[in-house]
């Protein structure tokens, strides 16, 4: 299975160690085609831009979402992008979104994402971070019985 992960990048890096520690975790159920994302070698400049530029990320990562069958961000730091991806996910009718901000910095989540939860597609599930595990173990289990 494909699983296209989201994460601050320019919109800031303080959460990378909870990202490393989420794809880490779901590559346990299939290959993270944004692994870079969750580096922590990489900085809030992005990747290096040199060869394709602004464009051939964007262009990777909208094909990279197209090939993917779940999408799962962490959206605690506020990041354009990531918000970008998802609205571009929705768009293209991708069967499962989960969403995962932790407790208790999620209060200020956008309602353009929390409301956007229609318990089917799109799921926002708020966790503490000793739960992260169990959350997507379940939420992995209930897809394949789906
Ligand atoms: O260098 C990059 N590489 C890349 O894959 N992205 C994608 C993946 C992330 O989920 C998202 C982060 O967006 P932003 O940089 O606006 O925080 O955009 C974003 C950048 C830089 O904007």
């Amino acid at each position: 299975m494909k699983i296209y992960f989201c994460g601050s990048i320019r919109g800031g890096r303080d959460d990378v160690d909870i990202y490393r520690r989420l794809v880490t975790t779901l590559q346990r159920y299939g290959t993270v085609l944004t692994e870079h994302v969750s580096s922590r070698e990489l900085s809030s400049t992005g990747e290096d831009v040199s060869a394709g530029g602004d464009r051939a990320i964007h262009d990777r990562d909208m094909d990279w979402l197209q090939q993917s069958e779940v999408i799962v961000a962490e959206v605690t730091q506020p990041s354009l992008g990531v918000g970008y991806e998802l609205g571009r996910a929705v768009d293209m009718k991708k069967k499962i979104f989960l969403y995962l901000p932790p407790l208790p910095v999620c209060v200020g989540l956008s309602a353009m994402i929390r409301g956007a939860d229609d318990g089917e597609l799109f799921m926002v599930r708020d966790y503490s971070e000793d739960e992260l595990e169990n959350v997507l173990e379940k939420f992995f289990s209930d897809l394949k019985r789906t």
